[in-house]
Formats: structure tokens, C-alpha cells, sequence
């Protein structure tokens, strides 16, 4: 069988939603692919009890029909489903690194990302683009229009997911149709100054540019607990916080010395509310690697 690994990402990073990606050292999803006349589906790992086994359901069913390779698939789950922390994401990209090579078509890194966007499109109604691209290309990605830019950086971060469940589908309900102006230009900035900091490998211009005035405030209400856990993590040395995708993972960006301590910070903040939850001090980190 053939095994890739393909990292849990994190999109938006605040102020570039449903554009900015980043993927994360760890934790990731391993998926195995042998040839065979029709899709099955086979999950283990974190969270395997609530994904579809169902080719239509899972994304990576919708990847082999996409790339015309049926094949038996074992996605081993180490990335916990409707996490913010693209879990399904990391399954998809995975599959179709691991089918692309299988049946040998020849599809660049590049390429792949839409094709894994399908996947996406099974579970929350769109095909974004935002998790998979840096679950395949690896750094800090930019997914504007049909176009993916790509930095390799390895900005230290705290993802912290509490035991809470956000399903992608109910947090794009909340997302204001409308914003201002003025709403518009701190955005702009914000997005701006972060790419500056990826680009630089600046944690303090990345967390700057987190701050975001118009979906992340309407998807904290979705966490419980999110705006001591944000504070926590400040006040712990984090550069900047925001929502990890659609939730319920919160983000810190940070130096390297300091995770361990925002990490624990993080989850005092969550189990003051009486919420378990799980921290992983990481950075970003490569994209799918083939086993
Ligand atoms: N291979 C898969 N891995 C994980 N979830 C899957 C997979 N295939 C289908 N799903 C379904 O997708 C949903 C989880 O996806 P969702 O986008 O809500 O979470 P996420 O990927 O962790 O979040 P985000 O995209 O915000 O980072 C669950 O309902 C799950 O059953
Ligand atoms: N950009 C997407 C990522 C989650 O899958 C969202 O925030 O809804």
C-alpha cells in the first residue's frame, strides 16, 4: 500500500478568511491507497466513530471519483474531525497526493489542490480551497481566486482544541454579510501585515495581523470560553489569537519559547469553564509527505 501523511492546517488566521492557510507540524492524518475496481472506505484514529465510511460522504471519496481512481482507502484519523484544525481537509489532501502517485497521473502539487477542494465541497457545501492548499503545498498559502501562492515559513503557534464541537457548515451561517468601510481597511491591513510577517518569519507582525473586526467575532460566540482563552494566551506571551478555521481550535501565534507556557495558559482558561481540551504546541510545518 502506498502511505502519505498530510498535516493539519488552520485557515483564515483571522484576517484572511476563506483565503490564508497554514499548515501545522503536527498533529496530521495518514492515509493508505491500494488499486482496486471500486472506492471503499476504511477510518481509524481520532474522532473515526462520526466520519463516513461512504465514498459519497467522505472527502476522499469524492477525490478518487475527481482523479478517475478507484481505490481501497485507510485514513488513519490523528486530526479530530469538525476541529477547525481541517480534518477533513487533511484526509482529502492526503488521498489525493497518495492517488495521484498510485495511478501515476501526473498531477502537479498544484494541481492537486482543487482537486482535493472537492472533498471539502462534500462536507461543507463549498469547494475551498483555504485548508487544503497548505495541507498539500506545506507553509503559508494565499488562495485568492483560482491562484494559490505558497511561503515556506515555520512560525511557532499554539493550536488549542477545546471538547467542544463546530461543524464548518453551522459557523459559515454566522459569517455578517455585509461589512463597512472602515471594517474593510482594518482588514485589509490586518491581512496585509500578516503576510509581511510570514513572509519574514515574524511572529509579532503575525499575530498583529490576526486582528480581524468582522467573522471572528461572530464565530467566538460559537466557543465558550473563547474570550478568556484569548486573553490567557496574550497574557501568556502570545503575539496574536484568533479563530482556527470555523472553530472551535483557537490559534495563537508566538515565539518558540513561549508555546509551553501559552499552551498551559490556554487550557486552565478552558478548564475554568469546565471545558477539556487539548493543546498542541507547534509551527508550520511542510505539506503531504509520501511514505
Ligand atoms: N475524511 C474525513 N475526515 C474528517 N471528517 C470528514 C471526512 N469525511 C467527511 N467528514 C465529515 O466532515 C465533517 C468535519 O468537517 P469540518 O469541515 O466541519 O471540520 P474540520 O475539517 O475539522 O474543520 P475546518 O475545515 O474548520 O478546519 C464531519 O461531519 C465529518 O463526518
Ligand atoms: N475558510 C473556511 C475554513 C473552514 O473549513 C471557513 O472558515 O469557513
Amino acid at each position: 500500500m502506498l502511505t502519505v501523511r498530510a498535516p493539519a492546517t488552520s485557515a483564515n488566521l483571522g484576517s484572511g478568511f476563506d483565503v490564508f492557510g497554514v499548515a501545522l507540524e503536527r498533529p496530521a492524518d495518514v492515509v493508505r491507497v491500494a488499486r482496486a475496481d471500486r472506492t471503499t472506505i476504511e477510518v481509524t484514529g481520532t474522532g473515526s466513530q462520526y466520519i463516513p465510511e461512504d465514498p459519497e460522504k467522505n472527502t476522499v471519496g469524492a477525490v478518487a471519483e475527481a482523479l478517475d481512481a478507484p481505490a481501497h482507502i485507510e485514513i488513519d484519523k490523528g486530526v479530530r474531525p469538525a476541529s477547525g484544525l481541517g480534518s477533513s481537509a487533511a484526509s482529502a489532501a492526503a488521498a489525493a497526493v497518495a492517488l495521484n502517485e498510485l495511478y501515476a497521473r501526473g498531477r502537479t502539487r498544484e494541481e492537486l489542490v482543487p482537486i482535493a477542494a472537492e472533498g471539502e465541497a462534500v462536507v461543507s457545501g463549498t469547494a475551498h480551497a483555504d485548508n487544503v492548499a497548505p495541507a498539500i503545498l506545506g507553509g503559508f498559502t494565499v488562495a485568492a481566486g483560482e491562484g494559490i501562492s505558497q511561503v515556506d515559513t515555520a512560525i511557532p503557534l499554539v493550536a488549542c482544541l477545546p471538547e467542544i464541537v463546530v461543524s464548518t457548515r453551522d459557523a459559515r451561517r454566522v459569517v455578517p454579510e455585509r461589512a463597512t468601510m472602515e471594517e474593510l481597511v482594518e482588514t485589509v491591513g490586518a491581512a496585509a501585515t500578516l503576510t509581511v510577517g510570514m513572509c519574514r518569519g515574524d511572529p509579532e507582525l503575525v499575530g498583529e495581523g490576526m486582528d480581524d473586526p468582522v467573522v471572528t467575532p461572530a464565530r467566538a460566540d460559537l466557543i465558550d470560553g473563547y474570550d478568556d482563552v484569548r486573553t490567557a494566551a496574550l497574557e501568556a506571551g502570545a503575539t496574536g489569537v484568533t479563530v482556527s478555521g470555523a472553530g472551535p481550535g483557537v490559534l495563537a501565534a508566538c515565539g518558540a519559547d513561549d508555546r509551553r507556557q501559552i499552551a498551559s495558559a490556554m487550557l486552565d482558561a478552558f478548564a475554568a469553564r469546565g471545558i477539556d481540551a487539548r493543546a498542541y504546541p507547534t509551527r508550520v510545518g511542510q505539506g503531504a509527505t509520501i511514505h
